[in-house]
């Protein structure tokens, strides 16, 4: 005769099926109660007013994860018509008035319930720089009336203002190490290079003291401590440093100039006050300004790296090492991520993925082409931009590995980006995390696992629990609740 154990008891396995009815119950409610809310969208418009032009980056992130990182996204940019807020000195209604029609495309993208809760922001960079230098009273002006403009928009304003060199190139870096979400990684961080019109940044963390407190940023995100080093060269943007090396070359009696950093068969007539119309190089005479001399080229890549050295000034440091101009400049260390003209020159070039040796190369055979076969390979190309190229692409190379001491080893750290995962790479995204508090100095908490993981977790527990429960059936006897099977 079999002994009943308890185990045996039909009583026992009525109340194991109802504790498995019970856990299947939870878990169906878990499911229901943890499915994710349909996404609430929260929204913030930045406008990048930068030397040469404007551009407005609507962003967006879903409204219960702003906390973590790369969860922000840009929606849109929109490109504003004719040239940069500083170019409207003398008619500064004229500055508030270009951002209206990206005002409008932004109350078209964003949905009206949100309007009223977008936070706007306007941060100006070199060319109002220099406008301050230059003219501080229109300079306040133009920024006066595109703050009217703003504040006459349904989003919420923030402020516009000129940022700081550092700030630029601070938020910058925080930008592409936020989209790359290098925050929360053990790899590191990458640092930042940004080419604009006026100016150019460099920006990354440096395993050395930094030895000039200019130069030094110290964050904390994420729970991790950052020191970076920065710096940012009013003067050194693509546009400002074609003057610069237009002024090196000209003398005021020149009627004519021969510049190897444009291509042969190029000749255009020029106002001296293209070149001299700007702080950053020399005054001179009212009559210089309004003479006109022949800008023509020679096209020869070596000669222009010469020309273009000449203005660095690699001569004086009085700190342990300098890029140029006297900045202290720790060695380069690490990934970097080259944007803004770095990349629209270096795209162009078809000269992103290359060793230094063979982007010379490049540079060499693109500088000799003839100006004719240039604009005949590329009919589409703006003729400005593309009378530049070789100037442009001389002078990247020059400033990445004269001024900032790149070498053919590091070269392929350098990865020429314009976007990481859809947004684009430049200071603005940056500049709102930090103003909307959406970089938490310590991580967030998270929970133990993703819900699709802990749905799993649970299905699978419900489902070893069911298995056991029928071996137990199988081998153990049927339990007494249920009717006894007929005996034939
Ligand atoms: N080739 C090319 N050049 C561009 C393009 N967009 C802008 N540029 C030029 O590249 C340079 C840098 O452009 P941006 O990064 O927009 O400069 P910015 O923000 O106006 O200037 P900063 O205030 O100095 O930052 C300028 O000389 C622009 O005229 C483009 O699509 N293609
Ligand atoms: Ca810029």
């Amino acid at each position: 005769m079999k002994t009943k154990t308890p185990w045996h008891s039909g009583k026992m396995i009525c109340v194991a099926v109802f504790f498995i009815a019970a856990i299947v119950t939870l878990v169906a409610i878990a499911i229901v109660q943890n499915k994710p809310l349909e996404q609430k969208y929260k929204y913030g418009i930045v406008l990048d007013a930068g030397s040469s032009h404007t551009a407005m980056y609507i962003y967006e992130w879903p409204a219960e994860k702003e906390n973590n990182t790369g969860m922000v996204g840009q929606r849109h940019k929109c490109k504003v018509k004719g040239k940069g807020i500083s170019s409207y000195a003398r008619e500064v209604a004229g500055a508030g008035r270009s951002l209206a029609m990206c005002m409008e495309e932004a109350k078209q993208c964003i949905p009206a319930a949100k309007h009223q809760d977008t936070p706007v922001y306007l941060g100006a960079t070199a060319g109002m720089r220099l406008l301050m230098k230059q003219d501080r009273n229109s300079a306040v002006k133009v920024m006066e009336a595109v703050q009217q403009t703003l504040q006459a928009s349904p989003f919420s304003y923030q402020g516009a203002r000129i940022i700081s060199g550092q700030e630029e190139g601070a938020f910058g870096w925080i930008t592409v190490n936020y989209l790359g979400k290098n925050f929360q990684k053990a790899a590191g961080t990458m640092g930042a290079l940004d080419l604009g019109g006026a100016s150019t940044q460099i920006t990354f963390v440096s395993k050395e003291t930094i030895q000039s407190p200019d130069n030094a940023m110290e964050f904390r995100l994420y729970g991790n401590d950052y020191q970076v080093y920065t710096h940012s060269f009013l003067c050194y943007g693509k546009d400002q440093v074609l003057k610069l090396a237009l002024e090196k070359k000209l003398k005021s009696a020149d009627t004519s100039l021969e510049d190897p950093c444009f291509h042969t068969g190029y000749s255009e007539d020029k106002l001296f006050q293209k070149v001299f119309d700007s702080p950053c190089v020399q005054a001179v005479s009212t009559d210089a300004m309004n003479k006109s001399f022949m800008h023509k080229g020679s096209g020869n890549f070596i000669e222009c790296q010469n020309s273009i050295k000449d203005i660095f000034n690699f001569s004086q440091c009085k700190n342990s090492q300098c890029s140029f101009n006297g900045v202290y400049q720790p060695p380069v260390e690490g990934t970097f991520g080259a944007f803004s003209a770095f990349y629209f020159v270096m795209n162009f070039l078809n000269l992103t993925g290359q060793s230094l040796a063979d982007t010379k190369k490049g540079m060499e055979h693109y500088c000799q082409t003839p100006w004719n076969t240039i604009v005949e390979n590329h009919p589409k190309v703006d003729k400005k931009y593309l009378a530049e190229y070789c100037f442009s692409g001389t002078y990247i190379l020059t400033l990445l590995e004269n001024g900032y001491n790149f070498t053919s080893e590091n070269w392929k750290d350098i990865n020429f980006i314009d976007k990481i995962e859809g947004s684009n790479a430049g200071w603005s995204l940056g500049y709102m995390l930090n103003l909307t508090n959406m970089i938490p100095a310590e991580a967030p908490d998270t929970p133990l696992m993703p819900h699709g993981g802990f749905v799993t977790l649970m299905l699978f527990l419900t489902l070893f629990l069911l298995i056991l429960l029928f071996l137990g059936y199988t081998f153990l006897g049927r339990p007494s609740c249920l009717p006894p099977k007929e005996i034939v």
